[in-house]
């Protein structure tokens, strides 16, 4: 069974469509991550997902109940972390908790229960407005898994949040999950979508690939060569608009040089007179590509 199950989401802001036709499958259990560049409809779409918004089109099941007619249900049984969460800043993370249990009448057992699990309790009299970002998204988390979803909605959780922090709040995330729990998140962080199970990228309101980091990476068909140079700017200024050139990203002393077509960019490469090796395609390179070709067709 998928946890979520959605076919032909669409909605218009003030005549403008900003999610158009999304489809999404969600298996139970599995981390899904949801990424695209800014202003391209996840958020709208999470919140379609999660019963706050009624799709203009589209239909779909999220834990089996129907998102258009069964909202109620839905929101019963997701967490949904909004991209600004809010804390009463001068209440503890205990009173906080205590106050969010009140909300789903929660018994007070819940809040010992939640602050243990994720490492809360020796914090618990700490006020939420002196605690640092890593600690604030913990408290946003347990708040939200509080009356024990099946399915957790996390819209941007680790945006500003130190590498640590988000590692830790990362190894929650994989904890969740292998207790069963089906986590979408949407993320504009590359190392946390190769965190993902699967991940799935829309941009300007259309999916436009879906699956594991290692299939939308081969599905993109974009090759990537480390060019090695002592005059790196001057190389890149030529290479950049080349036959067979469509990313040039300096990395340091080197430059990653990615394209669609392997015996182009070789070509383009030798004639420039640089050593090259092959190097592995990343998903920041594929994102950039795809987000290029969106525009294009939007264009
Ligand atoms: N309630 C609303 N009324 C009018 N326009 C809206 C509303 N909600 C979202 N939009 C617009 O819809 C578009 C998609 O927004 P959305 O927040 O879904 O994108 P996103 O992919 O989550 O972006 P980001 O990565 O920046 O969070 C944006 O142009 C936004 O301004």
């Amino acid at each position: 069974m998928n946890a979520i199950e959605v076919h032909g989401l669409t909605k218009s802001f003030g005549g403008r469509k900003v999610v158009d036709d999304v489809s999404l499958s969600v298996a139970k259990g599995e981390i899904a991550g949801f990424l695209g560049p800014n202003g391209s409809g996840k958020t709208t779409c999470i919140r379609m997902m999660c019963g706050l918004l009624t799709p203009d089109a589209g239909t779909g099941r999220v834990l089996e109940h129907d998102i258009l007619t069964q909202q109620r249900a839905i929101k019963r049984q997701v967490g949904y972390m909004t991209q600004r969460f809010s804390f009463y800043e001068d209440l503890s993370i205990e009173e906080n908790l205590n106050f969010v249990a009140g909300l789903y009448g929660l018994p007070r057992a819940a809040v010992g229960d939640t602050l243990a699990d994720l490492g809360l309790t020796s914090r618990k009299g700490q006020l939420a407005g002196r605690l640092s970002g890593g600690w604030k998204q913990r408290l946003a988390l347990a708040a939200c898994i509080m009356h024990q979803p099946q399915l957790l909605m996390l819209d941007e959780p680790t945006a500003g949040v130190d590498p640590k922090a988000r590692r830790e709040f990362w190894d929650e995330i994989h904890a969740l999950s292998a207790r069963g729990l089906t986590v979408l998140v949407s993320t504009h962080y590359m190392d946390e979508a190769e965190r993902c199970h699967r991940i799935n990228y829309i941009a300007y309101g259309h999916l436009i690939t879906h699956g594991t980091v290692a299939e939308v990476i081969a599905a993109s068909g974009l090759v990537t060569y480390v060019v090695t140079t002592d005059r790196p700017g001057q190389v890149a200024r030529q290479l950049l608009g080349a036959k067979g050139v469509d990313q040039v990203a300096p990395f340091g002393t080197t430059l990653h040089v990615t394209g669609p077509d392997r015996a182009a960019l070789e070509a383009t490469l030798k004639a420039a007179g640089v050593s090259f090796h092959p190097a592995e395609t990343s998903l920041e390179d594929v994102f950039i590509h795809l987000m290029e070709q969106s525009q294009d067709n939007m264009a």
